[in-house]
């Protein structure tokens, strides 16, 4: 990837990050409690913002005359018994509140995440260090600690606000330790380190990234815990009366509760309706958070509109035509797409029709991205959960497995054929086998489920098999674990195992990309014997023009989700219709001498042999 690339993917990252958020907050503002929420505090924060403007009167100036007033047009609240105007302080309260709440997330983030960030990135001894000071701090009762503070440092809520986040720093320290060690080792992490990225990039980019959200949550509740805590404090008297806050107020009110109630609620109400919002807002981000990953699936219905939009023309949901139930596969205008954010659907797959048939051998080719997986786990019914089928269908053995008007691939009715009558080859040999099991248990229980055969006769079988695929030592390898074998013998055992149910059907997905160049040729040639041998039909997924013309008889090209071109391997690598297959094919030639017997007339089938031995 250039590095104009790279910043067009990231840019995208970037465009795609907001949408999402737009998508969030949308969500939050369409969740009547999440609406509720954000009304009371967007209140709250405009009154402690205006408090000059709002305010009638300093918050602590004291009316002597007019003690315990009922409101009027100068006192809206009236006054406390003191002479104090209970709106002012009211108003000015909710600043002081909100900012020593504030104040105390703010030191419990700053203390806890780039701890928990560290830990989780670097482990080791910092780790150890910051676990131990953790534990510590979590062990301390927190009201002591904070009667403490009152008594060492006096009454102010600022002190106490610090003391309280940090008390409540290890809860974040463990929430971003727990969610960073669950994504440093991940292969992208991996990728980035190897790109060059310093480590401060890496955790700012594609770390931070996983706990911004949890963070955001317990920011909200952690906020109303403080207000709770810091009134809870002023409301026993441990506040500084010369401060006007809500606990403040709180306790003045109580002193004089049979007097003029209203002095206890407002205050209460205050402190109440914001702890709650808080609360609200905080499940309100969740939920939001929750639908952002699991989009809902567009109905066909709508789907089929934007498919009409996107693709004028396009025959929508084609029943398989009657007399084509002897193909073994018939895929006939497929389309996959995944919901976006912002409620349009990404087409992956676009208007796909292909067809295999019993013992042929059908070439998917293209360049990465271009769909060639997502068409084939469709067939597997392999796709994610969040994939949609937006178009066509899938027939195996004259049967829908994706029916016209379906959605999504329906797995009670492919479950009739995939691993029996359809298997599959992986790309990535060493992560498609258990390591819990060894290759023998792994190769033996299939059988005995499928065939309906006896443990020790599937061992036999299974020993069998291994030899089909030229391993060396059966009985060694069916003991081994999958750690215990190399790339190449793990493929080897997969391709016994996706042979041993003796299928209809075979699914190579890229089945030579992770093995070294020199066992990608034994592999290639595993797989052309058996399928003659067997007579099972293939679908071979591949990048690799070459190893279409070795092993394929036909061959759909695909670009950008789109099949370009389709035909007889031969007939597309003599004469190549689509630009894009001719410039595939004229990337795999350069630098080659020129393939003289693909051009030469001679169609004949020694010549087929020879162009398939010459593998581009
Ligand atoms: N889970 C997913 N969500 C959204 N888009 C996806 C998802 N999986 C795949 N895609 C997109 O589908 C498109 C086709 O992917 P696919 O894996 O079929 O490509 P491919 O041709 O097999 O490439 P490769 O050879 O690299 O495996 C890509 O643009 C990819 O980004």
């Amino acid at each position: 990837m250039s590095e104009i690339e790279v910043l067009a993917d990231q840019s995208d990252v970037g465009q795609k990050g907001t949408v999402v958020r737009s998508h969030v907050i949308k969500k939050i503002l369409k969740n009547p409690m999440g609406l509720i929420a954000v009304g009371i505090l967007t209140l709250v924060v405009l009154l402690a913002i205006l408090a000059n403007v709002l305010a009638p009167f300093d918050p602590n100036f004291a009316n002597i005359g007019k003690t315990l007033a009922n409101p009027d047009s100068t006192n809206l609240l009236g006054t406390d018994s003191v002479g104090r105007d209970v709106w002012s302080r009211l108003v000015f309260g909710a600043r002081t509140t909100l900012l020593s709440a504030l104040l105390c997330a703010a030191v419990a983030v700053g203390i806890g995440l780039p701890a928990g960030l560290i830990a989780g990135y670097y482990a080791g001894k910092f780790d150890g260090v910051a676990n131990w000071v953790v534990n510590i701090l979590m062990a301390l009762p927190g009201i002591i600690v904070l009667l403490t503070v009152r008594a060492a440092f006096g009454p102010s809520v600022w002190i106490s606000m610090v003391a309280f986040g940090i008390l409540l720093s290890p809860g974040y320290f463990r929430l971003t330790r727990t969610a960073v060690q669950s994504v440093r080792n991940e292969l992208y992490v991996d990728a980035a380190r190897v790109a060059g990225l310093s480590d401060a990039s890496i955790i700012a980019r594609h770390i931070f990234s996983v706990v911004r959200a949890p963070i955001i949550i317990q920011t909200a509740i952690v906020c109303g815990v403080a207000i709770s805590i810091q009134s809870g404090l002023e409301f026993l008297g441990l506040g500084d009366p010369t401060v006007a806050t809500w606990g403040v107020m709180l306790s003045e009110g109580f002193k004089n509760v049979y007097l003029n109630p209203t002095l206890l609620l407002w205050p209460a109400l205050a402190i109440g309706l914001t702890i709650g919002a808080l609360v609200l807002l905080g499940n309100a981000v969740r939920d939001a958070l929750e639908d952002a990953e699991k989009i809902k699936p567009a109905k066909r219905g709508s789907v089929a509109a934007l498919n009409s939009r996107t693709a004028p023309g396009r025959t929508q949901n084609e029943a398989v035509a009657a007399g084509t139930e002897h193909h073994l596969v018939k895929v006939s205008h497929l389309g996959v797409g995944y919901p976006q954010a912002d409620g349009s659907v990404k087409k992956v797959v676009d208007d796909v029709s292909f067809h295999v048939d019993r013992g042929e051998v059908l070439g998917i080719v293209g360049e990465s991205g271009s769909g060639k997986s997502q068409t084939a786990f469709s067939i597997l019914g392999l796709l994610p959960e969040a994939a949609r089928i937006v178009g066509g269908s899938i027939q195996f053995d004259g049967k829908y497995t994706v029916a016209p008007t379906d959605d999504s691939v329906s797995q009670s009715r492919l479950s009739e054929f995939r691993g029996k009558r359809i298997s599959y080859i992986p790309q990535e040999p060493m992560s498609n086998l258990d390591p819990a099991f060894t290759i023998g248990h792994q190769l033996v229980t299939p059988m005995v489920r499928v065939l309906k055969i006896s443990k020790s006769e599937a061992k036999k079988r299974a020993l069998k098999l291994l030899d089909d695929v030229g391993i060396r030592f059966p009985e060694k390898t069916f003991n081994a674990y999958p750690h215990e074998v190399s790339g190449g013998m793990a493929q080897r055992v997969l391709i016994a195992g996706a042979i041993s149910c003796e299928p209809d059907l075979i699914i190579a997905d890229e089945p030579t990309t992770a093995l070294d160049v020199t066992v990608q040729a034994d592999v290639l040639d595993l797989i052309r014997d058996l399928q003659k041998s067997l007579n099972v039909g293939v679908i071979l997924v591949t990048h690799n023009f070459g190893v279409v013309a070795d092993l394929c008889d036909r061959v759909a090209v695909m670009q950008d989700g789109r099949m370009v071109e389709e035909g007889d391997v031969r007939e597309i690598l003599r004469n190549p219709q689509d630009p894009y297959t001719q410039k595939l094919l004229g990337s795999m030639l350069e630098g080659k001498e020129p393939m003289t017997m693909l051009v030469s007339a001679g169609a004949s089938a020694g010549g087929a042999d020879n162009e398939k031995e010459a593998g581009l």
